[in-house]
């Protein structure tokens, strides 16, 4: 089998003028390629439901110079026995980016990447919903070549806006699923950048003072957002900070996202692509784990964005219909149902695990306004509690859980 993707048979995604690249490790040219992570760090995988032949893709996010290119070209050398598409997207100058990845090329006889495609100009996300829809599908028409597309986003890219293109059961999600969102952070300047949002002079606890006591609270930053939708957080250029400072980003990120896995990294080197890079599941799976950092309670680090983890006994068939219109309210109308004061939040994304009494276990996700509940046959024991989770802005009050147990 030729596997050699030669420019002359990807002819419909090249285009003018363009910064958006895609290219593919070819592990069919290493026979007998195995990871060289340590397997006893792969976590076990579980068999996803998804409709064999869908390919998975992980969006990798993060800020201006955080380390996204880093990692995916660190991802195309690894030899990892994945055929994994990768498309990158530039605003830098793009003779740069195919130098990279020649000398990668020269540094590997195994993992040869494919020659790059141009598919698209612009940013991603203002431009995902026509052009670079069109290019993942044009992608897709070349089935067979990869089992996993890695996608990166401009550094300003808002991760909310781009993953629920991903989770449609029609169109581009028939032939791929949304894994995960990774975010890379530069933790020499993740502070600054979230700090941002508190205004430039002001110190952070007095910043944190006044937007305590303001209307509006601190601004958002994009910071904020890539690291609330994360699904797996890399905080990368570790030899640039202390130990006292890592811990300080590390801190900072759990308190913004309680949900999100973490890992630090020099050079973006992930110790294993699997549950980091690939494979994340982020979607199809609630697990008990995915809610246990949640649940060590939230804190006060960054007031902008939170995670807060609600309680409640587990509920009857018939409070099932009243826990979705709970979540339809939240989520669609950005109210809490029932008679409570209107209160200012915004959701990015929320996960569930929420037992019924009749032995089945319901799992919710969500996605900014987006959000989906199945049921699982799993059995859980009568004590176990319900649980919720959700990670935004202003989702830190009371209110919310009063508001659930009146609505059920
Ligand atoms: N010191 C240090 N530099 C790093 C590390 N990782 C990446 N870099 C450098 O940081 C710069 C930016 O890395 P990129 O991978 O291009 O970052 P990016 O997120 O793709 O950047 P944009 O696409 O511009 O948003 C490059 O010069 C990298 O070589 C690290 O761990 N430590
Ligand atoms: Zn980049």
């Amino acid at each position: 089998m030729d596997t050699d993707l030669s420019d002359d048979e990807i002819p419909s995604l090249v285009q003018p003028g363009t910064n958006v690249k895609v290219a593919a490790t070819e592990p069919d040219q290493a026979p007998g390629l195995v990871a060289t992570t340590d397997q006893d760090e792969v976590p076990d995988l579980v068999e996803t439901e998804e409709t064999p032949g869908k390919v998975p893709i992980s969006i990798v996010t993060g800020y201006l110079g955080a380390g996204k290119t880093t990692l995916l070209n660190y991802i195309l050398t690894e030899q990892h026995g994945k055929k994994i598409a990768v498309i990158l997207n530039e605003f830098g100058d793009s003779i740069d980016i195919e130098k990279q990845l020649t000398v990668s090329d020269e540094n590997t006889t195994e993992a040869k990447p494919i020659p790059f495609v141009p598919l698209a100009n612009g940013c991603i996300c203002c431009s995902v919903k026509d052009v670079g829809i069109a290019a993942i599908e044009n992608l897709m028409e070349q089935r067979g070549k990869f089992d996993y597309i890695l996608l990166e986003t401009t550094g300003l890219a808002d991760p909310g806006n781009i993953a629920p293109l991903f989770w449609l059961d029609d169109g581009l999600g028939s032939t791929i699923f949304l894994d995960g969102i990774l975010t890379l952070v530069d933790a020499k300047n993740i502070l600054k950048s979230l700090n941002e949002g508190y205004g430039d002079e002001k110190c952070i606890e007095e910043a944190q003072h006044d937007a305590n006591h303001s209307e509006h609270g601190p601004l958002l930053t994009t910071a904020h957002l890539q690291i609330s939708h994360a699904d797996v957080v890399i905080i990368n250029k570790t030899d640039l900070v202390s130990k006292e400072e890592l811990d300080t980003v590390i801190e900072r990120v759990r308190s913004i996202n309680g949900l999100t896995r973490i890992q630090t990294t020099t050079k973006s080197k992930v110790p294993q692509l699997e549950g980091l890079v690939l494979d994340l599941h982020a979607y199809d799976e609630v697990t008990d784990a995915d809610l246990k950092f949640a649940n060590k309670g939230h804190s006060h680090i960054d007031t902008t964005i939170t995670t807060t983890t609600i309680t409640f006994p587990t509920i009857s068939r018939a409070q099932v219909d009243n826990f979705d219109k709970y979540l339809r309210t939240i989520l669609w109308e950005d109210q809490l149902p029932g008679d409570f004061d209107h209160l200012e939040f915004e959701i990015h994304r929320l996960k569930g695990r929420i037992p019924v009494h009749d032995g089945k276990t319901l799992l919710v996700q969500g996605v900014r306004n987006i959000y989906d509940m199945n049921e699982t046959q799993a059995s859980h024991s009568s004590s176990d509690e319900a649980k919720l989770v959700l990670i935004g802005k202003g989702v830190d009050q009371p209110a919310f859980r009063e508001s659930l147990l009146h609505t059920l």
